[in-house]
Formats: C-alpha cells, structure tokens, sequence
C-alpha cells in the first residue's frame, strides 16, 4: 500500500456493520476434537479477546480461521450490505523463526513478503517511504533499517504488526507471546491495537494471556476452553461466579487475599 492509502485508511473509521460470524465451528485433528460447537460473532471496530488455559484451542481457532487447518461448520464473512465476500485477514503469530545473527532488516523482511524483487538489488526510494509509512502507523519507523536480531520483543511485535496491516485487513489475527514481552511493553502494545480498531475498519479477534489489560482495553471477552465456556462484556464475564468457579480456588483466593475486583486479575498463567 502507498503511503497515501495508509493515511486515508486512518481516516476511514470502523462502520460498526461488517461482521465476521463462526457457526458451529470447529476442528478435529486425527480424530481429537481440538475445538468444537464455537459461535461467534464479532463487528468491525470490536477489540475480541480470546482468553482461556494454556491447549484450550485458541492458537488453532485463529490458524482455522486464516485456512491453515481444515474447519468444519461456518466461517461468514458480512459487509455493510450483509453481502457475503472473503474477507483479508492479517495475522500477528505467537512467534516467528528466524536466525538472530543473520544480517536482515527490517525493510528486509518487508520486501520478502511484500514484493518478488531480489533483496540483493536494493530498493527503491517509494518502497523505502511506503514501508516506513507502514512503520509509523505503529510507533516503529526508526526500526526500518534495524537488524530483526537486535529489536526486542515489542519491537519485533510492533513490526509484525505493520505487516499484517498491509494491505489492509477486514479481520486482524493477533497470537500474543507468552513470554519476552514485559508488562510495559505489552501495554504499549494494547493501546496501539485499541487505536487501531477505533481508527481502522476492521474487527481483531486477540489472543491474550493477561486478563488484567484485556479487561481495560477489550470489548468482548471470550474464554475458551475447547469450546465457548464463557462471553461477554469484560465486567460481566470477570464478575460472572461461574467463571472463577471454573477457574479453581487458587484463583478464586488470590481475588479474595487482594480484595480485588476480578478486573485487575493477575496474569492467568501465574495463577492456574
Ligand atoms: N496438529 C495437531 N495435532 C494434534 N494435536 C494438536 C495439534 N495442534 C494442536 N494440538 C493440540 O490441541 C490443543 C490446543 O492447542 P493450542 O495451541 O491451540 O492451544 P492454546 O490455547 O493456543 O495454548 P497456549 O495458551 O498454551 O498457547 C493442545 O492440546 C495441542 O496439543
């Protein structure tokens, strides 16, 4: 995209109609139901926090939405008519593979996925500013001719982020790390992800292992579990009895020592 589509899509704010809808979805690898009996709907311009325990399914619901496993039931896609079209998905994975000590920049990495021109032949100054653009879009412009090896967690992230922003996605697919991410970093992050869905007009479904900042930064909260255990509103699903219940005493205690509102929860993962 040219850096002149990436300021007009800033300005293009969420519609609130364009939706994306799962019915009956589900995955089965070798015979395990991995998944099962999942409906969900989200609209544009909702921030969806995809929460539950460490194999509930989430990473495989959201590589079944991108089509890299084979799904049963509904995946629909619905524009502002109510028209049914394939939507783009952009996708920020849990991690990426590569080699530290290899000499790619970022830009590299943009051209790789971006464009077939040999790395090798240089660039030229349009891909340079349109690749920035994309960067700035996410506070990360001065990482453009970075070393991937050298940008930290965050960074990482944030530039991951600016490719799975271009082109523009209808639905954004963000797998949090589980670790190497400090808390700073991932607040930056929340708020960066917030604006983008009040900015942009599309829906981002977050898989996320911090109930604490996803109670301030989601609309909807869904708790996995195999299937749907638990959705809603954050304040409801947090304060929902059951739901602390299912999560066990250890859990439960930790609200009760800290007479915490189950809002400002601790990270989920220290506490199950
Ligand atoms: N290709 C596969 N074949 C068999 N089992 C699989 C496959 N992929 C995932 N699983 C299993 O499915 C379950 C869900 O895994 P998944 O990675 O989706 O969970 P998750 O909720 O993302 O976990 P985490 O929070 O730890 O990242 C796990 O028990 C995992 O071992």
């Amino acid at each position: 995209m040219t850096s002149t589509g990436i300021i007009e899509q800033l300005n293009r704010k969420s519609c609130g109609l364009c939706c994306t809808k799962l019915k009956n979805f589900g995955v089965t690898v070798g015979g395990k139901k991995i998944i099962h009996d999942i409906d969900i709907h989200i609209h544009c311009g909702e921030l969806t926090a995809l929460i539950g325990p460490n194999g509930a399914g989430k990473t495989t619901l959201l590589k079944a939405i991108l089509g890299e496993i084979r799904y049963t039931g509904e995946l629909l896609f619905l524009d502002a008519d109510n028209c049914r079209r394939n939507p783009v998905v952009g996708y920020v994975p849990q991690k990426i593979d590569f080699d530290a000590s290899a000499p790619i920049s970022v830009l590299d990495l943009f051209a790789a996925s971006m464009s077939a021109w040999p790395v090798f032949l240089g660039y030229s100054r349009r891909f340079r500013e349109d690749v920035a653009a994309s960067l700035t879009g996410v506070n990360a412009e001065h990482l453009l001719d970075r070393r991937l090896g050298e940008l930290s967690g965050g960074e990482l992230q944030r530039v991951l982020l600016a490719m799975a922003l271009n082109p523009n996605p209808d639905l954004l697919l963000l797998d949090e790390p589980i670790s190497g991410i400090d808390v700073r970093g991932r607040e930056l992050f929340y708020e960066l992800v917030s604006n983008l869905r009040q900015n942009y007009d599309l829906s981002i479904i977050l898989v996320s292992h911090d109930w604490s900042l996803m109670s301030q930064y989601a609309d909807r909260i869904v708790f996995l579990d195999r299937t749907v255990q638990f959705c809603g509103k954050p304040d409801e699903v947090f304060a929902n009895e059951n739901l602390l219940r299912y999560c066990g005493p250890v859990l439960i205690n930790s609200i009760n020592q800290n007479r915490l509102k189950p809002k400002i929860f601790s990270r989920y993962g220290d506490l199950v």
